[in-house]
């Protein structure tokens, strides 16, 4: 389904990322973890358009999408949250998932017929708050209707940018019962960025583990946590349980 190869990005003097490679099937959820500067926002990026790739290709399914930009990225089927919110604060909860909804509904009609906007915000328990600005949410509920507008855009690829920061252990627990519940109602191929290492191997079929910008491992979540290079780029941090 995604499939990166050998992608690199400079910023000024700094190799964000250096020839780093993923895949991700359909209906797999994977947690793409590594220390701070490690280059995991930025691979995001590059897979969602954000910003264009100096080398290397991303390609999801048939389509290709090197250097594509953000909207077409969406409209081939890329939905995303970011590490920092980024909601339409002034438009309603609602209107943050209609205008998603209205992108998905112009160029994949038939996952856009699939999905009822009142479930979806039930579903991530906005129904009370649909008329409110986006704006005036508390923070756990804009995380929720940021993945509910992603999810309005009925997307092939899902990818959530530390969607677990600030949530306490039971809230982070919930959040992966949902995602979860992604996976089973959308089939989606998931990637998850945490630094919550508990989260990500609840959650995760599969890691990859990034450390200054390349990819050091990747595979079954037991596996990855035996690589030694995995467990040197981690020692000093507690070891997940
Ligand atoms: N727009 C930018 N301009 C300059 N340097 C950048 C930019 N974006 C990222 N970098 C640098 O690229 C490197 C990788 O950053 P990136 O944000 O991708 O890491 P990360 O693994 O997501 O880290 P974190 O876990 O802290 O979010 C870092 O050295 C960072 O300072």
């Amino acid at each position: 389904m995604l499939s990166v190869e050998a992608v690199s990005k400079t910023f000024g003097g700094v190799q964000a990322l250096r020839q780093a490679s993923l895949s991700c099937a359909s209906g797999e959820i994977l947690g793409l973890i590594g220390p701070n500067g490690a280059g995991k926002s930025t691979l995001v990026n590059a897979i969602s358009g954000v910003l264009k790739p100096d080398a290397g290709s991303i390609r999801l399914a048939d389509q290709e999408l090197t250097g594509r930009g953000p909207e077409h990225c969406a409209r081939a089927g890329i939905a995303r949250t970011f590490q920092n919110i980024r909601l339409f604060k002034e438009l309603t909860v609602r209107q943050n998932v209609e205008v998603a909804h209205i992108t998905c509904r112009d160029v994949r009609p038939d996952a856009a017929g699939r999905i009822d906007i009142d479930a979806l915000l039930e579903q991530y328990e906005l129904g009370s708050a649909a008329d409110a600005p986006a704006g005036t949410l508390s923070y756990g509920n804009q995380r929720r209707l940021e993945i509910a507008r992603a999810l309005a855009l009925g997307p092939s690829l899902l990818l959530l940018d530390e969607p677990a920061a600030g949530l306490n252990e039971s809230e982070s627990e919930t959040l992966a019962e949902a995602i979860e519940a992604i996976r089973r109602d959308f089939g989606c191929a998931i990637i998850v960025i945490d630094h919550d290492l508990r989260f990500i191997n609840r959650l995760c079929d599969r890691l990859c583990v990034m450390d200054q910008g390349q990819v050091i491992a990747s595979g079954d979540t037991v596996e990855v946590w035996r690589d030694p290079r995995v467990i040197e780029v981690y020692v000093g941090q507690s070891q997940p349980s």
